[in-house]
């Protein structure tokens, strides 16, 4: 019998979604390079954007309505989208009703982890961001040179301002620093989120069938299958709406990042969003396939 693939290793779909993500932003840089219209269009290289007057394209301006009203609310979205897939969904407990099953709880807890992840890496790490701690260690500051010049502030204030928002809410610019792509990270967490949640849906309304293996106490390794009950298996393949409106999310978000690659940010903002993004994904997706203590707290979706 041949061995069985390592629970580290991703499973064949999961393959195919992990190299989706590099094939989307080389796709999206190689087009800013080669397309004509772009090349010609000037860019700000301090702002790693195109002018709006002369962008390329509609998704090159910030004020698109898809970035507005989506990317920048992304977080909302998956996550009223999630809410209602988990608890609309067969496999996760009973149709109709809201009661809390341990599959809705271990759904839940994922979903925390990965929005805590979020959280620290845009919003808030006991301070400052980590997007925004990076940028500072990495020798960016907030530049008020031009309103120090009008006379409408201190610079010694400059070191107060430690977060990009607040720095570009009092008209500085955000400078001389590595800036991790937020967009791309956002997209990148947020969908493949969604795509983890979701793929027991596809395999098992579809003939791929999908072999995930974990590592039992004892160290042997075997099918995810193992610890799955009947029942559920059974129910986890039907495309219900809340399983439509999800992918749905997921799509429009690479879309998006398909945009965000061809028009915003430097090569290495984009690969270090893209990494930062994957290792939230392996601690909530992967290490649990390894680590039975915390399978049993945080499960393996549509299991
Ligand atoms: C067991 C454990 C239990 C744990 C238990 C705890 C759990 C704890 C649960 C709590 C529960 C909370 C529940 C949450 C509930 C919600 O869901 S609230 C959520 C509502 N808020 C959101 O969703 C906000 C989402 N947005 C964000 O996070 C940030 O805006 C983003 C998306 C990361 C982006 O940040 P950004 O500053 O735009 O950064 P970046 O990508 O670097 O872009 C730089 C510039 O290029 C532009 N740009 C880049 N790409 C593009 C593009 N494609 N198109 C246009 N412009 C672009 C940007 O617009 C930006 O321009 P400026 O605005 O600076 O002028």
């Amino acid at each position: 019998m041949a061995a069985r693939r390592s629970p580290f290793m991703p499973t064949y779909l999961e393959t195919i979604l992990l190299s989706l993500y590099p094939a989307t932003l080389i796709l999206g840089s190689l087009f800013a390079l080669l397309d004509p219209v772009s090349r010609a269009a000037p860019y700000n290289t301090a702002t790693q954007s195109h002018y709006a007057n002369t962008a390329p394209s509609y998704f090159a301006k910030k004020n698109n309505v898809f970035n507005i009203f989506f990317v920048k609310q992304g977080w909302a979205w998956v996550t009223f989208s999630y809410l209602f897939f988990l608890f609309t969904h067969p496999s996760t407990g009973p149709v109709g009703s809201l009661s809390v099953t341990p599959k809705r709880i271990r759904g839940l807890l994922r979903y925390g982890i990965v929005t805590l992840w979020w959280i620290f890496v845009t919003q808030w790490f006991f301070g400052p961001a980590i997007i925004d701690r990076g940028f500072l260690l990495t020798g960016g500051q907030c530049d008020l040179v031009e309103l120090a010049d009008q006379g409408k502030v201190d610079m010694d204030n400059t070191r107060q301002f430690v977060t990009g928002v607040t720095c570009k809410a009092v008209g500085g610019k955000w400078k001389g620093g590595h800036d991790i792509s937020g967009h791309v990270f956002l997209l990148v967490l947020g969908s493949m989120f969604i795509f983890e949640e979701v793929l027991h849906v596809v395999s098992n309304s579809t003939r791929v069938k999908e072999e995930r293996t974990i590592f039992m106490s004892d160290g042997a390794v075997k099918s995810a299958e193992v610890e799955a009950e009947r029942a559920a298996s059974e129910s986890s393949g039907q495309w219900t709406l809340g399983a439509k409106i999800v992918l749905g999310v997921a799509a429009l978000s690479l879309y998006m990042l398909l945009m965000t690659a061809a028009y915003f940010h430097t090569w290495f903002e984009k690969l270090t969003g893209l990494v930062v993004a994957f290792s939230g994904i392996f601690v909530v997706y992967f290490l649990p396939r390894a680590v039975p203590a915390l399978r049993q707290v945080i499960g393996l979706p549509g299991v």
